[in-house]
């Protein structure tokens, strides 16, 4: 059956209504049959929004009344959006005039669409869970929230319940992918950055035969995308990209085929590649935090609360030198009080800007063209954070940099130097409403593409070796007796090595999701 034009009178729970469906048409448009009767007001469903569609009627509104499948009535299960950017699934009953046919025309119709022009929705997923991460519920939010939708979506899902760590690895980097449409990593930030690592890897070393060598080399971005569903502690991938952490509006994004690209940091040491990351790069505070929660990961994700208040307590500092490249970016700015929103100018004229001049795979090296100067601030810092994007979580809903974008190739470089332990406390309650973090005279804050570190003294002593002992402790004087650098966190996993390099590759990965939807709002 080809595509036709579908316009008939149908009932509904909400009253009668001409129902009709434009060949080719983006939205099914429903108008009252009897204008001016208490018949129900008009709505459409947008044909991308519809996630499944069943001859025979809802019961329970998910699934469809098997044995006796009444065939003059449809069902149509679509995306709902409830408050902030949850979504849940809505279903709604048409019943057509009887031995019509006609319901069985409109399922068939749909389907097509849903089949033809959906072509961005995944057929087929590979899924990891991970079932120590978070608050270890990663495996019954998978079985009772998210198998439903994808059986409903027509989506085949081979699932990996991980063992270990770097079962999902050794599994994306070994197994045919070729019949996959994506990757699904239920878990936290550590799960999705597992899954992503290992498909970036996979597809620079196994379908281009490229080992990464130089920071400023390209990086083919994957063909697959990735879907989140959130089940860690921090889940700050999810929601800075989604706007939310639910299981459900993550599932529905995947099913419709959403896509968002995003952009990804390099971390390199004395010329090796050591990880990849797209949340928060961080010395010192965030460093010390994520590597003293370790020893804590039976608490759950309280984990960092506890070791965030001890790091504050302690007011630990850290002498170094940052060098930054800064971003040529006339359109943004990290205190321009814009957001990052779904459709975003700023991230697709920046990748418009990439992709000149530039074929498939090479977006990340047409960033050159748009390099500025480097610059350097030498002192001590509390916290040098690097981030792609907001990294907003439920800790800190607009972020540590609020008016950072997804996908436009640059990062906000924070530089927090010493100060008190209440100047600091001040900086740190400022993520947790919509004051300013950056407004404090002992705050800096950088659009980048790249960055080095280097700590001072550690041209003194090998790394490793015990260095020359000093800390400022809460009374501001030097206390004995702590190594003078601090290590690095990139996305919750902790480097060792205090000297890295940084180079941001604008929109390498593309997730199952469309940024965060509601209207930006002003400070
Ligand atoms: C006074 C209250 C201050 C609250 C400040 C909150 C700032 C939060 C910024 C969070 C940025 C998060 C970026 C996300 C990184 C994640 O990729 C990554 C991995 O997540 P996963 O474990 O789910 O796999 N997570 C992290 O690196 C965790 C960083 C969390 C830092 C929390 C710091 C909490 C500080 C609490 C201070 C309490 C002060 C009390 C003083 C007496
Ligand atoms: N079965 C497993 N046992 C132990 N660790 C695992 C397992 N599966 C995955 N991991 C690892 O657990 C780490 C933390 O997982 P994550 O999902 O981020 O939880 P959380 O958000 O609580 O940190 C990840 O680095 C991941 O590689
Ligand atoms: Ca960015």
């Amino acid at each position: 059956m080809g595509e036709t034009f579908l316009r008939c009178p149908l009932r509904t729970p909400r009253g009668r209504f001409l129902v009709s469906l434009p060949p080719g048409g983006e939205v099914l448009v429903a108008t009252p049959e009897l204008v001016g009767l208490a018949s129900g007001q008009e709505f459409c469903i947008p044909m991308q929004e519809m996630v499944a569609v069943r001859l025979g009627a809802a019961s329970n509104g998910k699934e469809v009344v098997g044995p006796s499948i009444n065939e003059n009535c449809f069902t149509v299960f679509f995306v709902q959006r409830e408050k902030q950017e949850c979504w849940r699934l809505g279903s709604l009953e048409f019943t057509a005039p009887p031995a019509s046919q006609l319901a069985v025309r409109w399922v068939n119709s749909l389907q097509i669409w849903i089949h033809h022009h959906g072509r961005t929705r995944p057929r087929s997923l590979l899924v990891f869970i991970n079932p120590v991460g978070g608050q270890k519920r990663a495996v019954e939010i998978y079985q009772r929230q998210v198998a439903p939708l994808f059986r409903l979506g027509g989506i085949y899902a081979q699932v990996v319940e991980t063992c270990h760590a770097n079962e999902a690895r050794d599994c994306i980097l070994h197994q045919d992918l070729s019949d996959f449409d994506g990757l699904v990593s239920v878990g936290g930030d550590g799960t999705f950055s597992e899954v992503m690592h290992a498909l970036i890897d996979r597809t620079q070393r196994k379908e281009r035969g490229l080992e990464a060598t130089d920071i400023d080399a390209e990086v083919i971005p994957p063909r697959l995308r990735i879907g989140i569903i959130p089940a860690g502690s921090t889940d700050c991938v999810c929601f800075a990209t989604v706007g939310i952490n639910d299981p459900v509006t993550s599932a529905l994004h995947i099913v419709i085929g959403d896509s968002q690209p995003l952009d990804v940091c390099s971390i390199w040491h004395a010329g090796k590649l050591l990880r990849y990351s797209v949340s928060l790069v961080g010395y010192g505070f965030y460093g010390d935090v994520v590597r003293a929660s370790e020893k804590h990961r039976w608490m759950g994700p309280v984990r960092y609360t506890y070791a965030g208040a001890k790091a504050v307590l302690s007011n630990r500092s850290y002498a170094g030198t940052v060098e930054f490249q800064l971003a040529r970016t006339q359109e943004s700015s990290p205190r321009d009080q814009k957001r990052c929103r779904s459709g975003c100018l700023v991230c697709s004229e920046s990748s418009k800007h990439l992709s000149a001049g530039g074929n498939e795979g090479t977006l990340a090296e047409s960033e050159n063209h748009t390099d500025g100067d480097w610059q350097q601030v030498q002192g001590r810092f509390l916290a040098v954070n690097l981030t792609s994007m907001s990294s907003a979580c439920p800790k800190s809903p607009e972020g540590l940099s609020p008016c950072a974008h997804l996908a436009d190739g640059t990062a906000d470089l924070i530089l927090v130097h010493e100060c008190s332990t209440f100047s600091f406390l001040r900086h740190l309650s400022r993520h947790t409403n919509r004051s300013d973090q950056f407004d404090l005279p002992f705050v800096s804050v950088y659009r980048v593409r790249a960055v080095r570190f280097t700590p001072s003294k550690v041209e003194d002593h090998e790394e490793g070796e015990p260095a020359p002992q000093e800390r400022r402790g809460l009374c501001g004087g030097i206390c004995q007796g702590e190594p003078p650098v601090s290590c690095w966190t990139c996305d919750g996993e902790t480097v060792s090595h205090a000297n890295l390099s940084i180079r941001v590759h604008g929109s390498l990965i593309h997730l199952f999701a469309r940024g965060i939807e509601q209207a930006a709002s002003i400070r």
